[in-house]
């Protein structure tokens, strides 16, 4: 619930599609937001995110809401990718990151509800120019009827 309107998800996997970079354009086209995780125990997920976040770009438009999560921070004695890089690359893009744990549901429920904010308030933004615009439009042609 966000200020009492029920939103639904729909969240699609990649179910290890990802792992041959041969993402179908169909998980990108019309997605309103996407989250985009590394593991802090694998160096190599980690360095994959720029060439994800590229291909958001390229494939969703700059306007799309990303979050970035950095999971498995339950298995701190593993961890390979400190805290503050995460923080740094997140800050490059722009977007929230959190470290999650799925598996003891740490930050999951935050890191959704942080990113659906984002989708509703870009939304509601869109209908509010899109009211003006059908104000505008509006006035455009009483004036000519004259
Ligand atoms: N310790 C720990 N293990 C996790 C966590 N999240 C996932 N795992 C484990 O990591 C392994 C991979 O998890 P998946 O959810 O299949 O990861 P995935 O990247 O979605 O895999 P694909 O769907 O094949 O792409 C499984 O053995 C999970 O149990 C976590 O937060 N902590």
């Amino acid at each position: 619930m966000f200020n009492d309107t029920r939103v639904k998800l729909q969240i699609w996997d990649t179910a290890g599609q990802e792992r041959f970079h041969t993402l179908s354009t169909s998980y990108f086209r019309g997605a309103q937001g996407f989250v985009l995780v590394y593991d802090i125990t694998n160096l190599k997920s980690f360095q994959s995110i720029t060439i994800w976040m590229n291909d958001i770009y390229e494939k969703a438009g700059d306007e799309v809401d990303v979050i970035l999560l950095g999971n498995k921070c339950d298995k701190e004695s593993e961890r390979v990718v400190p805290k503050q890089k995460g923080e740094k690359l997140a800050w490059e893009y722009g977007m929230p990151f959190f470290e999650t744990s799925a598996k003891e549901n740490v930050n999951i429920e935050h890191a959704f509800s942080v990113l659906t904010k984002e989708i509703l308030e870009k939304k509601s933004c869109v209908l509010h120019d899109l009211d003006i615009v059908s104000l505008k439009e509006t006035k455009k042609r009483a004036c000519c009827a004259f």
